[in-house]
């Protein structure tokens, strides 16, 4: 149905991907309608009758989060997992005083400037457990007028407990997903984990990308960030021949030190990551890599006008240092989703055909274009360095039954009478104007208003 009508035929509809982004107030609503999802969609009980939830995030309005849960779910069992630490850890429990059914779970963050950027949220119903992995903070101005994406799982059901089946599907989504939330070490997190062995995952399609702190080595340096990516691409993804000249995009909002140029992360092992083909980990140094980020002037024309910018934390003394970019820069742009002036906060990855009309992969993650999420090759490539908590999910054509790549579109009419997967943005991405430069969120903007006619001082 072009125009579903209730939460569950927009679920159905949107199989067998089930990628969504998420509804953005201001646009018309027939690019709300299909193939997007409200926190309050996510949590309604057309989605499942609430038993306990699990939310996994940087940051959080614990008020405002209550309220989007139906109210007979504002009672049931909530852990939240954070980075807080200190006093922001003490204001963060301060914001669930009045409400006895929280509990934390307070992720442990050992390396300097880590954080625990992953969004993820187990919903355990009364008929089984779902799993959402996505890229919004639980606050509201991320689910307003952003572009944001998730991976809504469907509701896996419990293992007949004689099933000596582990219930894992192709994809191993259920080891991963586990190996992920044990390594937290948390013990507030044990109940969880016995939940999630209790369920049957073998429907899952997708591939688990997560990150964890650690200097990681050996066979762990493979589990995580762009070495599990390189991993599952050497395992499971397109032949060399089939994409030899197809470039890489990366999508993200915000970046870190890539360090003194190209050569130091970028285009050497994070590249050499991404055009990792089937049994070849070369990648041509022709391969185009194009960079989607927000320009100064994607943000000043944006439905939140600057403000935008201050969920897009680039700061000014960083991109000095890294002026190589401005080569890769493209443009936010989502006319087909109707989302060019609803800022990215999604972070996606992929590798498609000049043309757009075709891809290799496509990944949808929290982390963004960072060493600390990606982690960095230390010690002559002997150990992975990842600062931060992420996770993300991979779509790879063989586990829909797509021949070796995926027929993608941005036209979500074209996506609902296809099975075509439906992207975020437009391809093929557009470079920056000539005078046009990457946003950073700590220099003025008072020589041109933004849609609200205001300027941008953030002293
Ligand atoms: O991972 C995320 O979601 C984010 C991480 N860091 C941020 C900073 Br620093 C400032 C403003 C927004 C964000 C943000 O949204």
């Amino acid at each position: 149905a072009i125009n579903p009508q209730t939460i569950n035929e927009k679920f159905l509809q949107a199989q067998p991907y089930s990628f969504f982004l998420t509804k953005v107030s201001g646009i018309s609503d027939k690019y709300n309608n299909t193939y997007a999802m409200d926190i309050k969609d996510l949590l309604s009980p057309s989605m499942g009758n609430l038993v306990a939830s699990c939310q996994f995030n940087f940051m959080f309005d614990i008020g405002w989060l209550m309220k989007q849960y139906p109210s007979q779910f504002r009672t049931k069992p909530l852990l939240i997992v954070h980075g807080e630490q200190g006093a922001s850890k003490n204001a963060l429990q301060g914001q669930a005083i009045p409400y006895n059914n929280i509990k934390f779970c307070q992720a442990k963050l050992e390396i300097m400037y880590g954080t625990h950027h992953t969004k993820m949220m187990l919903l355990l119903y009364d008929n089984g457990l779902r799993i959402v992995i996505h890229t919004s903070n639980l606050i509201q101005q991320d689910w307003h007028q952003k572009t944001q994406g998730m991976w809504i799982s469907p509701i896996f059901p419990k293992l007949s407990d004689i099933s000596k089946d582990k219930g894992d599907s192709v994809t191993n989504f259920k080891r991963d997903l586990l190996e992920y939330i044990q390594a937290y070490k948390a013990h507030q997190l044990k109940e969880w984990i016995d939940l999630i062995m209790k369920h049957d995952m073998s429907s899952a399609k997708v591939v688990v990308v997560g990150s964890v702190p650690g200097r990681h080595v050996d066979r762990s340096k493979s589990l995580w960030g762009h070495m599990k990516l390189r991993k599952v691409l050497y395992e499971h993804g397109p032949s060399q021949e089939t994409v030899k000249t197809w470039p890489m995009i990366g999508q993200f909002s915000s970046i870190g030190s890539m360090g003194p140029n190209k050569e130091n992360w970028l285009c050497s092992e994070w590249k050499q990551s991404l055009g990792t083909t089937k049994s070849s980990s070369m990648v041509s140094s022709n391969n185009r890599l194009m960079l989607i980020f927000p320009s100064r002037h994607n943000v000043r024309l944006s439905l939140e006008g600057y403000p935008a910018g201050g969920s897009i934390p680039y700061t000014a003394k960083t991109a000095q240092k890294q002026l190589f970019l401005n080569d890769f820069f493209h443009l936010w742009k989502s006319e087909g989703r109707g989302r060019t002036r609803a800022m990215p906060h999604i972070k996606s990855y992929c590798r498609t055909i000049q043309d757009g009309s075709k891809a290799a992969w496509f990944i949808v993650t929290s982390a963004n274009l960072s060493k600390a999420a990606w982690g960095a090759l230390e010690k002559k490539g002997a150990q992975l360095m990842i600062r931060s908590y992420e996770i993300g999910v991979m779509f790879l054509p063989k586990f829909f039954e797509e021949g070796e790549v995926f027929p993608i579109t941005s036209d979500p009419g074209i996506a609902s009478t296809t099975n075509k997967l439906l992207l975020p943005y437009d391809l093929p991405p557009t470079l920056y104007d000539k005078k046009d430069r990457p946003w950073m969120w700590d220099i003025p903007y008072m020589d041109l208003p933004d849609t609200n006619g205001n300027v941008w001082c953030p002293f």
